[in-house]
């Protein structure tokens, strides 16, 4: 295999990855800490509750196509992203996207009163009730205090990510042994920055983490399924043609 990287590049892809993160994150974090105690009132979370199930789900697959639109602009600035070929990056997008929006939700969830940030204010999983997947909801939120107990830096953040991302065991990568060489520097710089920050406890973690995110995310699109079967209609008119090519 090549001459593995120096140190000089591993430094010069963190810093790439973290200043990527930032610059797409969607949320800054400083804005989220300013809004953490402005809750719905009731009258909002009723009208929420009073939703129809696809009136809920177009308002929420609006809001997850932003947020999947800001995961792939982060994918572009993955320095060797765009040196692979166009379906392979698709392919990585198609199944890492909603794995990487999960991951970060954590950064907009308030573990004090379990609520995350939805429409400009915290709700908690009873704002959703009216999609009809309480399962998902749990589960959401569940992975969103999962995470927040591990006390991710952004940079540390950024750089799972990216992980989650480049991902050489996706099904029908075309060149795999690209993708797979990509992840061998992430993951470098990943133990590189664990080891400065003195959390390489840290590291193991982490890997365990991308495995509860695919099983999640494999219940996600299982949701997205059954809703799909049950109001055709709403997918294909509504849903964003991104989402659709995304997650149907
Ligand atoms: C901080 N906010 C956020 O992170 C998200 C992304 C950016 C905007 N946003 C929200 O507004 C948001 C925040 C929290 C929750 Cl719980 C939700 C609702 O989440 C979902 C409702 C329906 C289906 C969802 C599915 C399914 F099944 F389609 F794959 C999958 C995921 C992961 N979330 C779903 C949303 Cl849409």
């Amino acid at each position: 295999c090549p001459y593995p990287p120096s140190l000089l590049h591993i430094e010069e892809l963190c810093d790439s990855i973290v200043r990527s993160h930032r610059d797409t994150s969607q949320f800054r974090l400083e804005e989220l800490q300013a809004l953490r105690w402005k809750l719905f009132s009731r009258e909002e979370i009723h009208a929420y509750q009073s939703k129809s199930v696809d009136e809920m789900w177009q308002h929420c697959a609006v809001r997850l196509t932003e947020a999947v639109q800001y995961v792939v602009e982060f994918a572009k600035r993955i320095p060797g992203f765009r040196g692979l070929g166009q379906n392979d990056q698709i392919t990585l997008l198609k199944t890492g996207s909603m794995e990487v929006v999960l991951v970060r939700m954590s950064r907009c969830f308030n573990t004090e009163n379990s609520t995350v940030f939805f429409d400009g204010k915290f709700g908690s999983t009873e704002l959703f009730k009216s999609l009809g997947c309480g399962d998902l909801m749990v589960a959401v939120f569940d992975f969103a205090h999962s995470m927040c107990a591990l006390r991710l830096t952004e940079q540390q953040m950024a750089l799972f990510c990216s992980l989650v991302l480049i991902n050489p065991d996706r099904p029908c990568l075309e060149d795999r042994g690209r993708v797979h060489r990509m992840r061998r520097d992430l993951e470098v710089c990943l133990s590189h920055m664990l080891h400065r920050d003195n959390q390489e406890s840290l590291q193991h973690k982490l890997y365990q983490k991308v495995s509860v995110l695919q099983s999640l995310c494999s219940l996600h699109v299982e949701k997205l399924h059954w809703f799909s079967q049950r109001y055709p209609l709403t997918v294909h008119s509504v849903f964003p043609p991104l989402y659709k090519e995304l997650f149907t």
